[in-house]
């Protein structure tokens, strides 16, 4: 913190900047960090980095030579490592400027790897529960340094004494802070445990914490990461890695993978979510650094399409921002996330090919992130396209078990198509997949690729109505009438009427209209109206033979043979119309209103003639 220069200055000099330390504060707590309760994190990652130094200065010394205290008793919270300590020099040169820090090689990109901080700013999280910092320190670069210490304010102003050697008889540094009464929420002796036991249980330096009430500090980390452990059995194991993913993110996991990236000193766990969650929706991960807590919200580490996973993982050298909420976005993290996703491609792979109990599961609840996942992927795709579900004439089914009975697939290429033939296609053998739905026509398409025995087409009218049998001639003849007055009244419509058998004998009539043709028409519609103008000009430009829907009435259908034997015209259009009104229905698309208005009268019309007839 570098106070301002407040002697005179002469006209034209250079000046220097003037920090407004309670400014920046403000901006800190309001814009970078999410809550007070990071002073934790930071106190604690700054002693973490100090033991990486110290371990530097001796390699020899054991892992657990040198620890962490915690120590909050309601009146201090107090954080003292056995660390690297500062001499009076560093005081000035570190923690007395904003945005200095040791662990900086050159430029700001350039962080030594081993450390945590870079950006020299973590101190100033401690403003935002204390109005001061007391930092005692003793270098441990030379033996016999001076104990020096530091009283930083919140108003920019500090001082700096060295002591006596024995005000600090061991290297190392002891921070202290004196809470705001307004920062009792994040300074209270239990939830200082609670913060260092949610920030440091994964460190691999002893911690401990004391409340002061007595009796030997509570170690914060007493046993290894879940997946340092070991266990008599891969299934103890696994079961202990479900746990954990189940103590973190609240969920028993489908799965739990494990994680191992010795590349970048990366170990951890990717717990399969047991429920499906919306696509494109992404899960933070947790990420420790050398075993302490930085975000819980990273989304960086894994790609987009994994959001069935969330993973918690401590790595060596990922690089946080200076809020620690993300990751920078650096060669290395992109190397593990590739790696990361190769990972879990292994464990699908994994399951399709030994455990379909599991596949199962875990497509039952993901099926649409594998989809949306198996359109970019081919390997995805190749793997799991043959055991995704998809609506077929012959209910849910898989793509192997529906191509096993047909050898050429029919795709629609909207719901309502689908809904409009699948009994019809169906009873006359023919096997059609809903391609309605994103991704489905698209990956149904690409089945050829895995299984080259199996054709596949989409699905028009024509294909269907050719496998509707035509009526012989004598019965055609004699429903030329009813089919004549039938087309007149559904003119309207531009609907065509025609006559065929075809099964199921129940379905009367059959509408087989696409939503291309539906569009062309009203284009057409359009364009004569608007004859003449602008508007008109354009749309006839873009005219194309207009497709025409068709209503095939059923020849097999008592219903139907009864209508094309009426002799009474108006009751034949009647009919005519109930009969398209039915097989508009039937399609579930949306009925237009001139539609709803027809099967409105139709039905009145059907009603009165009934009454009429019984009085
Ligand atoms: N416990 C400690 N032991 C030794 N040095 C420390 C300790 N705490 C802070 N320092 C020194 O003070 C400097 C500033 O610390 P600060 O937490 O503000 O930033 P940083 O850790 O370097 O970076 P970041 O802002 O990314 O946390 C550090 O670089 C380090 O030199």
């Amino acid at each position: 913190m570098n106070l301002p220069d407040t002697a005179a200055t002469p006209a034209g000099a250079d000046r220097t900047f003037q920090v407004d330390l309670r400014g920046l504060v403000d901006l800190l707590s309001h814009h970078l960090y999410s809550s007070p309760r990071v002073y934790l994190r930071e106190l604690l990652q700054n002693a973490v980095d100090a033991l990486t130094a110290r371990h530097g200065l001796e390699p020899d010394a054991p892992a657990d030579a040198f620890g962490i205290r915690l120590y909050a008793d309601g009146s201090v919270v107090r954080v003292e490592d056995d660390g690297v300590g500062l001499t009076e020099a560093d005081v000035h040169t570190f923690l007395a400027t904003i945005g200095r820090s040791s662990k900086r090689a050159e430029g700001i990109a350039e962080q030594r790897g081993d450390f945590i901080g870079q950006f020299g700013i973590g101190l100033l999280s401690c403003f935002l529960v204390a109005d001061e910092i007391h930092v005692l320190s003793r270098s441990a670069r030379t033996p016999d340094a001076r104990a020096v210490e530091w009283r930083g304010r919140g108003d920019g102003s500090y001082t700096v004494r060295t002591l006596p050697a024995s005000a600090r008889p061991r290297p190392g540094t002891t921070v202290t802070l004196t809470p705001r009464a307004d920062a009792d929420e994040w300074t209270r002796p239990a939830r200082v445990h609670a913060l260092a036991r949610h920030f440091g249980s994964l460190l691999r330096h002893p911690v401990t914490f004391d409340d002061g009430t007595g009796g030997a500090g509570a170690s914060v980390n007493p046993e290894p990461a879940p997946w340092a452990r070991t266990h008599p059995t891969p299934g103890a194991r696994s079961r202990a890695l479900a746990a954990y993913g189940e103590e973190v993110f609240g969920f028993t996991p489908l799965d739990t993978i494990e994680l191992d990236l010795p590349a970048v000193g990366l170990k951890g766990i990717a717990c399969v979510l047991p429920e499906a969650v919306p696509a494109g929706r992404r899960h933070g991960h947790r990420v420790h650094v050398k075993g302490m807590l930085l975000s819980e919200q990273a989304e960086e580490i894994l790609p987009e399409w994994a959001f069935f996973v969330r993973c918690v993982v401590d790595a060596e050298s990922l690089r946080p921002t200076a809020s620690r909420e993300s990751l920078y976005e650096d060669d290395t993290l992109a190397a593990v996330r590739e790696a990361l996703a190769e990972r879990l491609r292994a464990w699908i792979a994994r399951a399709a090919a030994s455990d379909p109990d599991l596949l199962g599961r875990f497509l039952q609840a993901h099926h649409l992130a594998v989809k949306s996942l198996a359109v970019h992927d081919d390997e995805i795709l190749r793997m799991l396209l043959p055991w995704l579900p998809f609506e077929t004439t012959d209910g849910h089914a898989t793509l192997d078990e529906f191509a096993r009975t047909h050898r050429t697939v029919l795709v629609t290429s909207s719901v309502e198509e689908f809904r409009q033939v699948a009994a019809i296609a169906s009873a006359a053998g023919l096997g059609v997949v809903n391609g309605g739905y994103t991704y489905d026509r698209e990956l149904v398409h690409r089945l050829p690729e895995i299984r080259p025995e199996v054709s596949v087409a989409d699905l028009d009218p024509a294909t269907l109505t050719a496998h509707l049998d035509p009526v012989d001639r004598e019965t055609e003849l004699a429903a030329m009438a009813y089919l004549a007055l039938a087309r007149d009244a559904l003119a309207v419509f531009d609907c065509d009427v025609a006559l065929r058998t075809f099964q199921p004998a129940s379905a009367p009539a059959l509408l087989v209209d696409s939503r291309e043709a539906r569009h062309e028409r009203t284009r057409s519609q359009l364009a004569r109206e608007q004859e003449g103008g602008l508007w008109g000009d354009i749309l006839g430009a873009l005219r194309q033979e207009a497709p025409r829907a068709q209503l095939i009435l059923n020849q097999l259908n008592p219903l139907v043979r009864a209508a094309v034997a009426i002799d009474e015209p108006e009751l034949a259009r009647t009919s005519a119309e109930a009969l398209y009104g039915q097989a508009a229905m039937l399609s579930r698309r949306p009925l237009r209103p001139a539609e709803s208005s027809l099967i409105n009268r139709s039905f009145l019309d059907l009603l009165a003639h009934a009454l009429r007839k019984d009085s």
